[in-house]
């Protein structure tokens, strides 16, 4: 089948190329000229493990197009995929100018009858907006079908290529078979409603696995309190198969670009059909606590001030194998340790760059775990890279003088750390080294 693809970001260019690895013809699209020289040539913008050999290989087999010319894009295509952006705006609303201007650059350049595929989070209702712009817009037939994504970033196309199901929300049977065949080689099982639920299952389950999250979190601040372990709760809890293990790592919360603007998002849907989602505030209220959570602990480590100290934060990025930034707690405890008067150097194996254009600009950055290390009052472990997983504690105590660490992800065994002179703090775990003895 021929498919155009409206938006190259983690998911345009993740689906793009994965369609194209089973067989499809595909064209990707995106308005920023040097983002498609680049992928042309075959190189991705974005860092996704495996993503950049696949696009290579299809490329090379003539079944994967770039463009920024939405009508050559759009010439052969049976169906159009829009994957643009749907940032949070100032007041939690999901921002539609995107998905509005990708429906009419629909309506202005198809010339045949096409199935829209909306990938893009979008609220209910939303492709009943865009089903209207394109009946203004063209008399060309098209139907619009809702299609969430549910790759996670980092993973994204493995993710792809091994879902546990796949979302088709579509009006007509028609539609429905065009994304039976569309998918048929993924062998996942495809989950068919109407286009208003398809939308919700996306908004219901990032709001659940946030909630997973926030929830773990807080039993994680009463183990703190009294003295139990976690980790040991949460498998014990994980065992039970209503629950299951899966997202109940405790830690410094939820990042990225899906989980904090899509949970305001429902916060505001709801509200628009006057319900208050008072779980789901919740669920972010705790989150903001938790991202601040590294920075409260050093503080209190240091007798209430961190000024004229010098920390480190190893990973950067809001979650393992990926460079994005958006939403990463590493933004929030960057900020908070420089307004209190600390020197902060950062590490990540990836993110830097993009780490750059966000964090503060007084930071420095390091070129290794070591580097960083060399020195420093305290470290703080933000994102849990294998690299920074496989450091050996040792190294603390060989770079810093009284080695304090906080580690928000829980890298690291109890056991191991007490073999250390370091004083180590993690997430719902007991302290271990001199200072946690005291206490
Ligand atoms: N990032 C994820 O892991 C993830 C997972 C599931 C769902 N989603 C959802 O998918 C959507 C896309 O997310 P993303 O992270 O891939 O976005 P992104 O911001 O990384 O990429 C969007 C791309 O669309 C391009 N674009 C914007 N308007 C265009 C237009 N009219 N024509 C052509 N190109 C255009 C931009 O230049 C940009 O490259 C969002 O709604 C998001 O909530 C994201
Ligand atoms: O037990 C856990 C699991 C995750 N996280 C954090 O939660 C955030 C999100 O992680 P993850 O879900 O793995 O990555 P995303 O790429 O944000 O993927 C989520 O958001 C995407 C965008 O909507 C969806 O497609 C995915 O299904 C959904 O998992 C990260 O900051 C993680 O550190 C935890 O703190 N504890």
């Amino acid at each position: 089948m021929n498919i155009a693809v409206v938006g190259t970001g983690y998911v345009g260019l993740v689906t793009g190329v994965s369609l194209s690895e089973i067989g499809h013809t595909v064209t990707c699209i995106d308005l920023d000229r040097q983002k498609v020289d680049k992928m042309k040539q075959g190189f991705s913008p974005i860092y996704e493990p495996g993503l950049e050999e696949l696009m290579t290989k299809n490329i090379a087999a003539g079944r994967l197009f770039f463009t920024s010319q939405h009508s050559e894009g759009f010439k052969e295509a049976d169906a159009i995929y829009i994957a643009v952006g749907t940032p949070e705006r100032f007041d939690g609303t999901a921002d539609l100018t995107y998905i509005k201007a990708a429906a009419n650059d629909i309506a202005e350049h198809i010339t045949k009858q096409v199935v829209v595929v909306t990938k893009s989070t979008v609220p209910v209702g939303t492709n009943d907006v865009i089903q209207n712009i394109l009946s203004a817009g063209t008399d060309v037939e098209c139907e619009v079908v809702s299609n969430p994504e549910f790759l996670r970033e980092g993973s994204a196309v493995h993710d792809t290529f091994h879902g546990d199901r796949i979302v088709v929300g579509s009006s007509s049977e028609k539609a429905a078979k065009l994304m039976d065949d569309i998918y048929a080689p993924f062998n996942i099982p495809i989950f068919h409603t109407n286009v208003k639920s398809a939308e919700m299952i996306k908004y219901a389950s990032n709001a659940f696995l946030a909630t997973k999250i926030s929830f773990i979190n807080e039993i994680a601040n009463l183990c703190d309190s009294l003295g139990a372990n976690v980790e040991d709760v949460a498998a014990g809890m994980g065992q039970d198969d209503r629950i299951g293990s899966k997202f109940l790592n405790a830690g410094i919360g939820y990042g990225g670009s899906c989980f904090p603007k899509d949970t305001s998002a429902l916060v505001q849907i709801a509200s628009n059909v006057d319900h208050e989602f008072n779980l789901l505030r919740a669920v972010i209220d705790v989150n903001a606590h938790q991202q601040a959570l590294p920075v409260h602990k050093i503080k209190e480590h240091f007798g209430g001030s961190v000024r004229g100290k010098k920390i480190a934060l190893l990973g950067l990025a809001f979650k393992p194998n990926t460079d994005d930034m958006r939403e990463a707690a590493s933004i929030v405890v960057s900020q908070e340790l420089i307004l209190s008067g600390a020197e902060v150097v950062g590490y990540d194996p990836i993110a830097t760059e993009n780490a750059k254009k966000v964090l503060p600009e007084i930071m420095e950055y390091a070129d290794s775990p070591e580097e960083a290390t060399e020195g420093a009052d305290a470290v703080i472990i933000l994102t849990e890279w294998d690299e920074i997983k496989q450091l050996d504690l040792g190294l603390f105590t060989e770079k810093m003088l009284e080695p304090v660490v906080f580690d928000g992800r829980n890298c690291f065994d109890l056991k191991d750390a007490s073999k250390h002179n370091i004083v180590y703090y993690s997430v719902g775990r007991p302290s271990v080294g001199k200072v946690a003895e005291k206490v």
